[in-house]
């Protein structure tokens, strides 16, 4: 994987401003916003069944995330994934929660039957959990880490016939043949409510300039990671605060050359 041609990914998002269609959760929301817009994409979130269809089929990428899940949220989710699918729009996914409830577990599955998905985006546990395998969760967070995640987000993968970026002190991309590893970051992001849902909305901005959704997760990767490092190293000594502040700044302002130089991904497989 060649990082300095990925790298080069976040200009694009940049210079192509797409527009992201989040059907979202409550916490979430303005952070999402905010950061998808300081980024360089245009974020739009939009919940009526009335104009799901619309909005997603002139969207750049459509991102569900079940976060505050309900039932008429679900059906939009299912409108507007249609609507993506059949404009050629990518769709990623964030199963939050998945195995926290049967509810929550079941919806994303349903979401996986009902829209072809490019993207799944979760922490070890989310994507455990979807695909039938015990892992410890706690509500929202992932529980112990430690296990196998780069097996983990192989046979997700190919269980679900999509991308799958498991997200975690490394993230790991796989799409079945190819796996990818990406390091850095910072604890901080875990201090941060919504950190892993806004990481999901700028792989779906990345998705939206890049048809390869192995070498699109990578690319949102590396500048997510970048960019939290460089708002960590300010921050230190504040706290999630200052680096939430701090993060949505350097979103704004890391460039390509800094992704480049500091992004961290390393080619496990393919
Ligand atoms: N220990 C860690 N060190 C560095 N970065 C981390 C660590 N844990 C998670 N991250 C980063 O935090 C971001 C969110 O990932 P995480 O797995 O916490 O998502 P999540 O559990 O879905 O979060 P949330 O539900 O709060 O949105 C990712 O960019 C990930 O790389
Ligand atoms: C805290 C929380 N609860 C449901 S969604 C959410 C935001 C992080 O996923
Ligand atoms: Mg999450």
């Amino acid at each position: 994987m060649n990082i300095r041609q990925l790298a080069s990914k976040l200009q694009e998002v940049r210079d192509r401003n797409p527009l992201v269609h989040n059907i979202t959760n409550v916490v979430v929301t303005n952070f999402t916003a905010n950061g998808l817009l300081a980024l360089g994409a245009s974020p739009v979130m939009a919940y009526a069944k009335q104009e799901a269809a619309d909005i997603a089929g002139i969207a750049g990428a459509l991102v569900l995330n079940i976060g505050t899940l309900n039932e008429v949220e679900v059906e939009a989710m299912k409108i507007a994934g249609r609507a993506a699918n059949e404009r050629g729009v990518p769709v990623v996914l964030d199963p939050v929660g998945a195995g926290a409830s049967a509810y929550r577990t079941e919806t994303a599955r349903s979401l996986l039957s009902a829209i072809r998905i490019s993207i799944v985006r979760g922490n070890a546990a989310e994507v455990a959990n979807l695909i039938g395998r015990d892992w410890a969760i706690r509500g929202v967070d992932a529980g112990a880490t430690g296990g196998d995640v780069v097996g983990l987000a192989k046979e997700a993968a190919l269980k679900l016939g999509t991308a799958v970026v498991v997200s975690g002190a490394t993230d790991i991309v796989s799409d079945g043949t190819r796996t990818v590893a990406v390091h850095g970051g910072d604890a901080f992001l875990t201090r941060v409510t919504g950190a892993g849902c806004l990481l999901t909305s700028v792989i779906g901005a990345f998705a939206a300039v890049c048809e390869d959704p192995v070498e699109a997760s990578v690319a949102a990767l590396a500048t997510y990671s970048v960019a939290a490092e460089l708002a960590a190293s300010r921050t230190r000594e504040q706290g999630p605060g200052s680096f939430q502040i701090a993060f949505l700044d350097r979103l704004w302002s890391v460039t390509a050359g800094d992704v480049e130089r500091l992004g961290k991904a390393e080619e496990i497989e393919g």
